[in-house]
């Protein structure tokens, strides 16, 4: 995917800013707090319905506006046709269009436009809690597997209704439908979720290979969220009725799935530096990007945050090397244009108190 115009009011310092991207990799310079980040939170929040900083209601709309608005203009490798979104939030209310139609739902613009962010904070998914890392998964299914995203629908509508009747503790006999149907969504997003860790592994030892070689053959080591190797779905909910009664919520399913990384050049599971754990996580970030290239013929468009956060010289170059060679459109912020980037950038934008202004690449 291309972006060809990126729009923004009134998010953060933004007041206002139009960007004509080049193909390639565009780098966004500018002091601290001078608003480079913003820039990739609107990609982020077309592709996701939220920022990697946040919900949009978090501080994202501009002090003293109503809501911001971001538009994207774009067109997806090999084809002819030019896709447009529009989003209008105001941190509640909010409205989309997609290619002049608007839409009733958010999902229908994060559906339409794929963004992978390789920001400071990433490391969280391999070093931090499990939410990340189900997101991930999910994020990737939902663009690759069609049919996912109803049953994880489905799956969450009856977690919904099964947590509710746990609450008001009704008894065990009208747990059972609701018990039926979780079962039913939940082990074929278990299907879905290991066959896709199972898939993506070669994908992340790409990466792997080409940002760290030294930290060995990647292995996506799956976790239901219950025993599935003993018992099924629908039997585990049932023998966990009663501790989930006292509970008030259900504490065994997919909703618990997680994955881990396990690295050959770390047998004994050594704990991973800041640094390294950044590059791990930025492998499966990338073997994810690639994964829907192979699987949509479409890279994604990836944006880099700070692109020296945690990353040493040789690291960032070949980061830089490894999206160049892969042909996806990179945006990349920095406080100053990194050695890395040399030679490489399309387009550099100068971003200074909220205002982004493009100049020529050197
Ligand atoms: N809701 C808001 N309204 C107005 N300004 C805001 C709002 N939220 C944040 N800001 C301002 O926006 C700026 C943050 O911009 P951003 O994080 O994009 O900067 P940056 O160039 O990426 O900085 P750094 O290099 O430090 O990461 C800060 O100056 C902050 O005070």
């Amino acid at each position: 995917m291309k972006a060809q115009r990126l729009e923004i009011r009134n998010l953060r310092s933004l007041r206002q800013a139009w960007l004509d991207p080049d193909p390639r990799l565009n780098l966004l310079v500018g002091d601290n707090g001078a608003g480079k980040t913003s820039v990739l939170e609107a990609l982020h929040v077309m592709a996701y319905g939220r920022s990697f900083r946040g919900r949009i209601g978090d501080g994202l709309v501009r002090t003293s506006a109503d809501a911001l608005e971001i538009f994207v203009q774009w067109q997806e490798d090999g084809q002819d046709r030019i896709r447009k979104a529009g989003l209008r939030h105001g941190g509640q209310d909010w409205e989309g269009r997609l290619d002049g139609l608007k839409v009733a739902q958010l999902g229908e613009l994060c559906a339409a436009l794929m963004v992978v962010t390789i920001e400071p904070g990433c490391h969280a998914l391999v070093s931090g809690g499990g939410e990340p890392r189900r997101r991930f998964m999910d994020w990737g299914l939902f663009h690759v597997e069609q049919g996912f995203l109803a049953d994880w629908r489905r799956y969450a509508r009856s977690l919904k209704q099964r947590n509710a009747l746990l609450k008001a503790r009704t008894p065990a006999s009208q747990l059972l439908p609701w018990e039926l149907e979780l079962a039913t969504a939940g082990e074929r997003l278990t299907r879905a979720r290991r066959l896709y860790l199972e898939r993506l592994e070669a994908s992340v030892a790409w990466a792997m290979d080409a940002l760290a070689p030294g930290l060995g053959a990647p292995r996506l080591e799956f976790h239901p969220g219950w025993r599935q190797d003993e018992v099924s779905l629908a039997d585990a909910l049932v023998n966990a009725q009663e501790r989930d009664r006292s509970l008030g919520y259900t504490s065994i399913g997919p909703h618990r799935g997680d994955w881990r990384l396990r690295l050959e050049g770390l047998p004994n599971d050594e704990p991973l530096s800041r640094g390294q754990a950044k590059i791990a996580a930025i492998s499966c970030l990338l073997g994810q990007a690639r994964d829907c290239a192979t699987q949509r013929g479409d890279w994604p468009i990836v944006s880099v945050d700070d692109l020296a956060s945690e990353l040493d010289r040789s690291h960032q170059r070949r980061l830089v090397e490894t999206l160049v060679s892969t042909g996806a459109q990179v945006f990349m912020t920095g406080t100053e244009e990194p050695q890395a980037v040399a030679g490489h950038a399309g387009r550099v934008f100068h971003v200074e108190h909220g205002v982004v202004a493009a100049s020529p690449a050197t």
